[in-house]
């Protein structure tokens, strides 16, 4: 690989793919290792840059995670970001890192005074994002303060004879407005990196390295209908071919129409074999009666494996599932070492303990806008690039308490109800997801001069870039009102239509 590559060197911080991401969107190359990985190993990646993360630990208590001195020798640029700010002073002589008094979280302004080219075209003033608890009392040798915020009197430091730069706050993140900028100036200005890495070369180096995983070995994928399966297996077919055979797996918790529409779609849009597996009953039989959303959630999560485990037997010889798993699957179910578990994700945290099949998650480090870009690279069609998401669970999360065949049809028909008036408005592909929940409860409603008892209908539409945050979607009155007519009058069994208004966070997308 011939590109400028920015190693970024990981403290177990909740951004740390994030700079990754923002650092992919400028066309660099770059990679995430351990903060502990050997000088040997460090050097032989090469790296034009070294990013420093942040990370939940305290530089000034015995045990804190490191990094290997030698890095300082390389005559690189580095910026350590928060916990790496505070690192790098400690490291170098002359620093010192402390307790502050007070921690400093959330917005804050930072009052720049120097900086040449990290804050290069950005004004004295500035929103940035803060979430420390530790400062820099006193400046490494060769450092000088570069600015301040009212809590913070190094909010940000600089070394510019060796290119080293220490930032309090997180570049990262939206709420530091030139946050990009600043690492633009990093890459761009200091570095002087080529901007030359983009998605086809990330399709490249994906597929040498799914050669190189498995070989000669016959391989399944998951395959849901959904954008992120769908750009996996034309990755993983790109890199192996006919070793490849897809699995739709129909559990009986799928949209109205649903199973027909994928296999249609895919099979004519698609030149992989694709087996349609039927196991709507059982599915159905193990969810029987759970009401507890992480225990459907595993109970899913170990059936689908069970199912594929079965169809890769019937093909033999077998050794890969392909899944298409993303950053954000991965996040929630507490799959990094410091992250907190929010919801199994079927094909994460929901998976067996044991498993016969190795994974093949060729999009693991991405966020679903940058699938949907390798998507339109490929050439996929609008129409599955452009899917709305759908979990791998199913209605089954979307159906408060007990899942039965009843309330699936329920689900159903108010759901595809949703789906076309979005549609009709032409509302589909701006909103993230919209869609229907059904709670566990009745309420009473008059029709035609008679009592109802009904279910209500939850309408939840929601406007995210990458399902990590999301607001909800501020839907027309008329559009509302002409989904509210339409499933109190067709699904019999509804009276009542409410919107849900909450934001993630605090609340989810889903509501289980
Ligand atoms: N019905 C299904 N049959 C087979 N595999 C599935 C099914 N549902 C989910 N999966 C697997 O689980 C993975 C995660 O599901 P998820 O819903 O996050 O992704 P997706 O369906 O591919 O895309 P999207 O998030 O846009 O719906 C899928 O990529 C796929 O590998
Ligand atoms: O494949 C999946 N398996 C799951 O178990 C799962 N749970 C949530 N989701 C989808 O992930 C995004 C974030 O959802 P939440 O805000 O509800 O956590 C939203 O897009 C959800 O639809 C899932 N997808
Ligand atoms: N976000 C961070 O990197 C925090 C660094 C360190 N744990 C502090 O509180 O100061
Ligand atoms: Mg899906």
């Amino acid at each position: 690989m011939e590109y400028d590559k920015i190693l970024i060197l990981d403290f177990g911080g909740q951004y740390s793919q994030l700079i990754a991401r923002r650092i992919r969107e400028f066309n660099v190359y770059s990679v995430i290792k351990a903060h502990n990985i050997s000088l040997a190993e460090i050097k032989e990646i090469d790296p034009a840059a070294i990013i420093l993360s942040g990370g939940p630990d305290s530089v000034t208590l015995a045990g804190a995670p490191g990094v290997n001195q030698g890095i300082f020798e390389l005559q690189i640029p580095i910026m350590g970001i928060c916990y790496g700010m505070q690192l790098m002073a400690q490291l170098l002589e002359g620093g010192v890192v402390e307790k502050a008094e007070h921690g400093e979280y959330g917005k804050a302004n930072l009052e720049i005074f120097s900086g040449r080219e990290i804050f290069k075209d950005i004004d004295s003033n500035t929103q940035v994002w803060m979430s420390h608890g530790d400062h820099v009392k006193q400046l490494p040798d060769g450092f000088e303060r570069i600015a301040q915020t009212d809590l913070t009197e190094t909010a940000a430091m600089a070394d510019f004879e060796r290119d080293f730069y220490g930032l309090q706050f997180h570049p990262e993140v939206n709420h530091t407005l030139e946050g990009k900028t600043m690492l633009h100036n990093f890459l761009f200005k200091i570095v002087k990196a080529q901007a030359s890495w983009n998605m086809a070369d990330y399709i490249n180096e994906e597929i040498e390295a799914i050669r190189n995983q498995v070989g000669k070995g016959k391989v399944i994928c998951g395959l849901s209908g959904g954008v992120d399966s769908a750009v996996a297996s034309a990755i993983v077919h790109k890199a192996i071919g006919d070793q490849l055979t897809c699995i739709f797996v129909d559990h009986g918790l799928l949209r109205k129409g649903e199973a027909k529409q994928v296999r249609r779609t895919f099979g004519e849009e698609f030149n992989i074999p694709l087996i349609y597996v039927d196991a709507r009953e059982r599915f159905l039989d193990k969810l029987s009666g759970v009401s507890e959303p992480e225990e459907k959630r595993k109970i899913i999560g170990e059936e689908f494996i069970k199912v594929f485990d079965e169809e890769a037997e019937k093909l033999e010889n077998v050794r890969y599932l392909v899944q298409g798993t993303i950053y954000s699957d991965v996040i929630e179910s507490g799959g990094t070492e410091k992250s907190a578990t929010i919801k199994s994700h079927h094909n994460v945290g929901g998976l067996p303990d044991e498993m016969n099949l190795e994974l093949v998650e060729p999009l693991h480090f991405l966020f679903k806008d940058e699938v949907r870009k390798i998507g339109e690279v490929l050439g996929l069609p609008e129409e599955i690039v452009w899917r709305q998401p759908f979990p791998g669970p199913g209605l089954a999360i979307r159906i408060i308490g007990n899942v039965d065949k009843a309330k699936l049809n329920i689900l159903r028909n108010a759901d595809a109800i949703i789906q076309e008036e979005i549609r009709d408005a032409g509302l589909y592909k701006e909103i993230w997801q919209s869609f229907a929940v059904l709670p566990d409860l009745r309420s009473v409603g008059v029709m035609g001069d008679e009592r109802t008892y009904g279910y209500p209908i939850i309408l939840r539409a929601v406007n995210s870039d990458d399902a990590m945050t999301a607001d909800w979607a501020r839907l027309p009155y008329e559009l509302m009102q002409s989904i509210s007519n339409r499933i109190v009058n067709q699904v019999a069994e509804v009276n009542r239509v409410v919107y849900d208004i909450t934001s993630k966070p605090p609340g989810t997308i889903e509501w289980e």
